[in-house]
């Protein structure tokens, strides 16, 4: 998958950007605080979700404009295909409301996912494996978007139907058990499916990376945990998950929230050479585990979609030694698609092999080369 063309009317530091690239290797590089991730954030934008910073959509529009913001985007799903005209953004009238285009046509932000997916790796994840499960289980969620875009759905509608379950319970007096335990069967429903996604994501994702080399970068082995923090065994069935929903009413409603289910199920990352648990390994093992885990994720969304995601590497390069960033840049111009990387120094990017499109970005503008 191939980001053609990028514009970018008032959206964080960019007032107004065009830029158009190859298939390739991307290159931007600029000085702190240029415009650089913002650019990859745009991008984030242009598949389902929040994008790279879970920002609110009224941050995202540049200080001092007046009205909302535009990312417009040409993207090409392979050789000799027409490429699909994507737009998203706000309008001033409705600033919590996300306008998406697809081919001029209104789309819900969910079709995104059909024409579209992209991996990143930013600095904020550089605690992924140490923070809250909660960004582990969002992390979780993304790769098995790139891979099934129908996940999008099924993780919706079971975060409403929490939602609901959880109004219901904390005011007994309202609580109808019917509507209650229909609440739970979509629970149970959309649970089991969003958990069979996770499952054969892993599963995919599993195989891909035991077929990797452990070096130069760090290979994980990959597990679900369950609430307890216990490895998980069997699947969520929905009929269990329905039993197991309408027995914890009483522990929930005291809890103020659900205290078991697929929405609370961790990902789980072990070395596989030193077979460490990736909270323990170091700053530069837990990001080499996370790079290689995307790089086989983009392998295996390749094979199952027939179409690369687009990658967004921020700041990874200045943060390899040069034999890995070297052995990183061989990898992605080797494989296809598209990867777009930032760094503060031009000279980081110097030896990729090509085709390259280069950007430098200052202060907001962004010039070739
Ligand atoms: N809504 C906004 N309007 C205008 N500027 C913004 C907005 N949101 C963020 N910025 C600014 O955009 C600038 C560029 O941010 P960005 O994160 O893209 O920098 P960067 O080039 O990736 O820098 P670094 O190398 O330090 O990571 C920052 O100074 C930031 O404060």
């Amino acid at each position: 998958m191939t980001l053609i063309r990028l514009s970018l009317t008032d959206f964080r530091n960019h007032a107004g950007a065009d830029m158009a690239a190859d298939a390739g290797l991307v290159a931007l590089h600029g000085d702190n605080g240029a415009g650089k991730t913002n650019i990859l954030e745009a991008i984030s934008l242009l598949a389902p979700g929040r994008g790279l910073r879970r920002a609110a959509l009224p941050d995202m529009v540049r200080d001092g404009a007046s009205g909302g913001f535009a990312i417009f985007a040409e993207v090409q799903a392979g050789v000799g295909l027409s490429p699909v005209a994507l737009g998203t953004g706000i309008e001033p009238a409705h600033p919590g409301r996300r306008i998406v285009r697809i081919n001029g046509a209104s789309a819900a932000a969910g079709s995104l996912g059909e024409w579209v997916a992209v991996l990143w790796l930013t600095p904020a994840m550089d605690r992924l494996f140490v923070e809250t499960a909660g960004n582990r289980r969002r992390f979780l969620d993304r790769l098995v978007l790139a891979l099934d875009p129908r996940h999008a759905q099924h993780s919706n509608r079971y975060e409403a139907a929490l939602r609901a379950r959880g109004k219901l319970l904390a005011d007994p007096s309202s609580a109808d058990p019917q509507w209650l335990a229909s609440l739970e069967a979509q629970l149970a429903e959309h649970g089991a499916a969003m958990d069979a996604a996770r499952q054969a994501m892993l599963a995919a994702l599993s195989a891909e990376l035991a077929g990797q080399p452990d070096a130069p970068f760090a290979r994980p082995l990959l597990t679900l945990l369950d609430s307890d923090g216990a490895e998980r065994e069997a699947p969520h069935e929905a009929d269990a998950l329905k039993t197991l929903f309408a027995a914890r009413r009483r522990i929930d409603a005291a809890a103020g929230r659900a205290t078991a289910g697929p929405h609370r199920d961790d990902l789980s990352a072990v070395h596989a050479v030193t077979r460490r648990s990736a909270a323990r390994c170091s700053t530069g093992e837990q990001k080499a585990m996370l790079l290689s885990l995307i790089l086989a994720h983009s392998d295996c969304v390749a094979r199952a979609r027939a179409r690369r995601p687009l990658l967004l590497l921020d700041e990874v390069a200045a943060h390899l030694d040069p034999l890995r960033r070297g052995a990183l840049y061989e990898r992605l111009a080797g494989q296809g698609g598209q990867a777009w990387l930032t760094g503060t120094e031009a000279a980081l990017f110097a030896d990729m092999p090509g085709p390259v499109t280069r950007f430098r970005i200052a202060g907001g503008r962004i010039a070739a080369g």
